[in-house]
């Protein structure tokens, strides 16, 4: 059962803001040499910045003063000469950030995809693929520059404002307590936007990640959309989605432009206080006037980072919710995985066997009940049996898509439970009704069944199951691109080359849903001898909708009411005048 669907906000299980930042600030210690670099670049930038205020005040009250022109001219390209050098060093802190950040995305981005490829299907049942991919992409780049500007803001800006209090404090106490006078106000005020920021920020996201599932389900959908003529019905779908987007993201960003306008608002009560305080104090003659200039340098030298911090949290607030959704689904456990002591699955022969095997997806809603069965190597046994019986739950279980709660499945006497998942599903062909292609060549969606096979088995592969003649027919042969999903392709087509994959794996267990769907006699006849080709010598499960494969079968298992009702060959249900023979009746009775 979806745990949630394209409409509905996810529900995030999210640990401390703390943590997720730590964690995510983790990933630059991989960098500590660059950072390092990097700071001491900041540290010269902050004391250039520091320096320039005293620059200033020594030329008005030093040099101006005494009207030496040669001493101004001196500290004049002294001050030239070490903002050059500040304006190249911004320059080179930049850059070498941006590699930074980067890279660091790069590598979440892998963790984040190579995790998600061991989840098994209970987890991409659980949501939308838009919504993953939102996380993959939007998320992770919402990250970019939250890490940039971790280093290149946080640390230099604290260095300034701790440096500039400093030195007020130490050039005139009661100035700068004047200066300061606005900083518990400021305090105080972003604590309580930021209160209410981040969760409408997880809003936003959510929101955001709805408009990238259905868009995602749409365009996969598009043919259904467009035959049924349902434009508009998802146009206004579409709409409404984006209005509860637009309207997150006001409802946020109404609180990221509050964080400014405090700190603005702060700004000008302290420079009102620190003016008020300075030209009573010039009268009494405590204050030198390059005292009270350099003064409102330092002021703004103070605010400018407090601002710039205030605009890094907000961003933090805004993106942190990002980093939240990613490390989600990093820590989301996989629950298909290998027990620490399995054993690699031998070349095995094919038997496969069910013991009292009782299942279900969801608590209390059994879809298979004490099922036991034995399959012999080479046997071909054809599921049948009404819509949602569990025939390709039986399959899937086989290969270890989801676990049994209870009993036991075995292939060749190996529990597969404890043997490693890779070793038994590479000795495993599956074939769903889908028939799955990928965009590339012909040939590499072949080899996709065997990553080394040579040319020579791909071709004896597809040659072997009747998709050699029309390959060949194809602009580019086996070098022919198929487009994504293989559009373009007939379904027969698509499956004789499904076929060709999963014949060049040579796999000893088969497990085939075959396509429901009617094509062409001449094509139905390459694709019947296709299907012969690869059952044979091969234990076989086909979820069956042909009569032909039907009859061909070994044995026949009917399921329903969450067992097998029935097995034997086809000459000993009909003869039992059972649920098969009914079943037998009402699809194929007329097309015999
Ligand atoms: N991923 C899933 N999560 C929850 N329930 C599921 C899931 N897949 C199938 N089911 C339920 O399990 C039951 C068996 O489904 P299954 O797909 O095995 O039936 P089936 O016999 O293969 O049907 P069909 O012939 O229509 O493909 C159904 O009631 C179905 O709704």
């Amino acid at each position: 059962m979806a745990i949630n669907t394209v409409k509905e906000d996810e529900n995030l299980e999210t640990g401390s803001r703390k943590a997720t930042l730590l964690r995510l600030f983790r990933y630059l210690l991989a960098y500590k040499k660059k950072i390092t670099f990097v700071l001491l670049i900041m540290f010269c930038c902050v004391t250039i910045t520091l320096i320039n205020p005293l620059i200033v005040e020594k030329a008005i009250d030093v040099y101006i003063k005494n009207k030496d022109r040669n001493g101004l001219l001196q500290l004049g390209t002294f001050a030239a000469i070490i903002n050059i050098m500040l304006v190249l060093f911004i320059k080179l802190r930049m850059y070498i950030m941006a590699e930074v950040s980067n890279k660091v995305l790069l590598t979440i981005r892998e963790e984040l995809y190579s995790h998600i490829q061991t989840l098994s299907f209970h987890f991409f049942d659980s949501r939308p693929t838009g919504k993953i991919l939102a996380r993959i992409i939007g998320d992770v780049n919402s990250l970019k520059e939250v890490l940039s500007n971790s280093v290149t803001t946080l640390i230099p800006d604290f260095i300034t404002i701790s440096s500039v209090v400093i030195i007020m404090f130490i050039k005139n106490w009661r100035l700068a307590l004047a200066a300061l006078s606005s900083l518990p106000l400021m305090i105080i005020g972003v604590w309580v936007i930021q209160k209410k920021a981040h969760t409408r920020w997880q809003i936003f996201r959510k929101k955001g990640s709805n408009v990238n599932a259905f868009v995602h389900e749409d365009i996969s959908g598009m043919y259904i959309i467009q035959s049924f003529g349902a434009e508009e019905e998802t146009q206004e779908n579409f709409e409404q989605l984006l209005g509860e987007y637009r309207e997150s993201f006001i409802d946020a960003v109404k609180f990221a432009d509050a964080f400014g306008s405090v700190i603005d608002f702060c700004w000008g009560i302290g420079t009102l206080a620190l003016y008020y305080v300075g030209v009573k104090m010039i009268g009494s003659d405590r204050v030198a006037v390059g005292t009270l200039i350099a003064f409102g340098t330092y002021i703004s030298m103070f605010w400018h980072p407090v601002l710039n911090l205030s605009n890094f949290y907000n961003q933090l607030i805004t993106n942190i919710a990002g980093a939240e959704r990613i490390f989600e689904i990093m820590d989301t456990k996989a629950d298909i995985t290998d027990d620490s002591d399995v054993m690699n699955l031998p070349p095995i022969k094919g038997e496969v066997e069910f013991k009292k095997v009782s299942f279900e997806y969801d608590e209390n809603s059994k879809v298979l009940e004490n099922v036991s069965f034995c399959v012999k190597t080479g046997e071909t046994i054809a599921l049948v049996g009404p819509t949602g019986a569990g025939k390709s739950t039986i399959v899937n279980l086989i290969s270890r898509f989801y676990d049994i709660q209870k009993g036991i499945i075995t292939v060749d006497g190996y529990d597969v439970k404890k043997i490693s998942i890779e070793s038994l599903r590479n000795q495993m062909g599956i074939m769903t009704q889908d028939n799955f292609l990928f965009s590339g060549s012909v040939k590499d969606n072949i080899r996709y069944g065997k990553l080394d096979a040579t040319e020579e088995e791909v071709i004896k592969a597809a040659k072997a199951v009747n998709a050699h003649e029309f390959i060949m027919e194809m602009e580019n042969g086996y070098d022919t691109i198929l487009k994504e999903r293989g559009a373009g392709l007939s379904v027969g087509q698509k499956q004789l080359l499904a076929f060709a994959r999963t014949m060049i794996s040579e796999p000893k267990i088969l497990i085939l849903d075959e396509a429901t769907s009617s094509i062409d006699t001449h094509t139905e006849l390459l694709v019947q001898e296709g299907i012969e080709t690869l059952l044979k010598g091969r234990t076989s499960f086909v979820i069956a909708h042909r009569l032909s494969t039907i009859q061909n079968a070994d044995r026949i298992f009917v399921i329903d009411n969450g067992g097998i009702m029935e097995q034997g060959s086809e000459k000993e249900l009909l003869e039992q005048k059972g649920v098969y023979y009914e079943l037998y009746m009402a699809q194929f009775a007329n097309a015999v």
